[in-house]
């Protein structure tokens, strides 16, 4: 097979492991940076123009497409798809899950524990009702675009709360408004799952004094073994935002585990070496698996279609 790894930057960790995964298992591996791929849209059928040529013949991809590119990087997974190469992530599944607000409306109607969380349209004056809505402080108060713990506040009083929110409106930057959970004691775990199994799981600690977890602040990492209903709760959510492979966060909470967020492009450098799995290796064999399938069933098909032929 041909396998491209859409990816801004080679050298980064997550791009090396998965195109060392992909030789190792004797297939062709290539990085595409989909910041600089021209999409070709006619009657005809659709291609991709990449460094002045056309791109042929490449039977899946596995996009790594930053926050920042989202808009762009999910057009060009969907052009790959067009032509019929396998995404290991699909394009709609990555703007579903790049958005917190409506992961969290898909994994609460799937029945998946979460921190209470309110959502507000700028509403003046509507900020100490925001906060009874999620029980008063202390609590959480997030930017719906932020990412690596920036943009996350813990608010320690109501009246914190309230000026904080206050200044976000202001901004007219999108928030949404949540419960804080003490008892996760400023941990978080990271499940990492791939084609309906937890690969891998750790334990994110946050530096002393910090509440945020992120590794980016300081956090540490460790190996864990995850309760049953963690577990459950990790293949959950990726399923509901139907992610093959998925980066799970959650809190240990007196009520069971509560979803954060569920990353679609999870960086896999913390968990490969806090746990020594070869999660590459593991994406690249469901890569091998859906490929297979999928010829199988469309072979399946075609003799349906065409039954006098075979
Ligand atoms: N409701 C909460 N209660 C307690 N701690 C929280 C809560 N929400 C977030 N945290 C802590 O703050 C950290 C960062 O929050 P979150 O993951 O929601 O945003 P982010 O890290 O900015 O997003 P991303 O992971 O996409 O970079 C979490 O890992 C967790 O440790
Ligand atoms: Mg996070
Ligand atoms: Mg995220």
């Amino acid at each position: 097979m041909r396998i491209a790894v859409l990816s801004r930057n080679p050298h980064l960790y997550s791009t090396r492991r998965l195109m060392e995964a992909i030789r190792a298992a004797g297939h062709e591996a290539m990085v595409v940076d989909h910041s600089q791929c021209d999409l070709i849209i006619e009657q005809e059928g659709p291609s991709i123009i990449y460094k002045g040529e056309k791109l042929i013949d490449i039977d899946a991809i596995i996009p790594r497409i930053g926050a920042s590119v989202t808009f762009y990087g999910t057009a060009v997974v969907r052009q790959f798809e067009l032509m019929g190469a396998f995404p290991a992530v699909e394009s709609q599944a990555i703007v579903r899950s790049r958005d917190k607000l409506r992961s969290l409306q898909i994994l609460s109607k799937a029945g998946l524990g979460m921190p209470k969380t309110a959502f507000t349209n700028f509403s003046k004056g509507g900020e100490k009702t925001l906060i009874e809505r999620v029980g008063g402080a202390p609590l959480i108060i997030k930017l719906l675009e932020g990412t690596q713990g920036l943009g996350v506040v813990l608010a320690e009083t109501k009246k914190a709360g309230q000026s904080v929110i206050e200044a976000f409106h202001g901004l007219k930057a999108r928030i949404i408004v949540q419960e804080f959970i003490k008892e996760a004691k400023g941990a978080d775990i990271r499940a990492f799952v791939v084609n309906g199994k937890v690969v891998g799981a750790m334990k994110r600690q946050g530096a002393e004094g910090e509440f945020r977890s992120n590794l980016h602040r300081g956090g540490k990492a460790t190996v864990i073994r995850l309760s049953k209903a963690e577990r459950a709760a990790a293949l959950g959510a990726a399923k509901a935002l139907g992610l093959d492979i998925a980066g799970v966060d959650m809190l240990q909470s007196e009520r069971g585990p509560l979803i954060l967020e569920v990353n679609s492009s999870p960086g896999l450098e913390g968990i490969e070496k806090a746990t020594g799995v070869n999660i590459a290796g593991e994406i690249v064999k469901f890569i091998e698996e859906a490929v297979e399938k999928r010829s199988r069933k469309r072979r399946i098909k075609h003799e349906q279609n065409n039954p006098d032929r075979h």
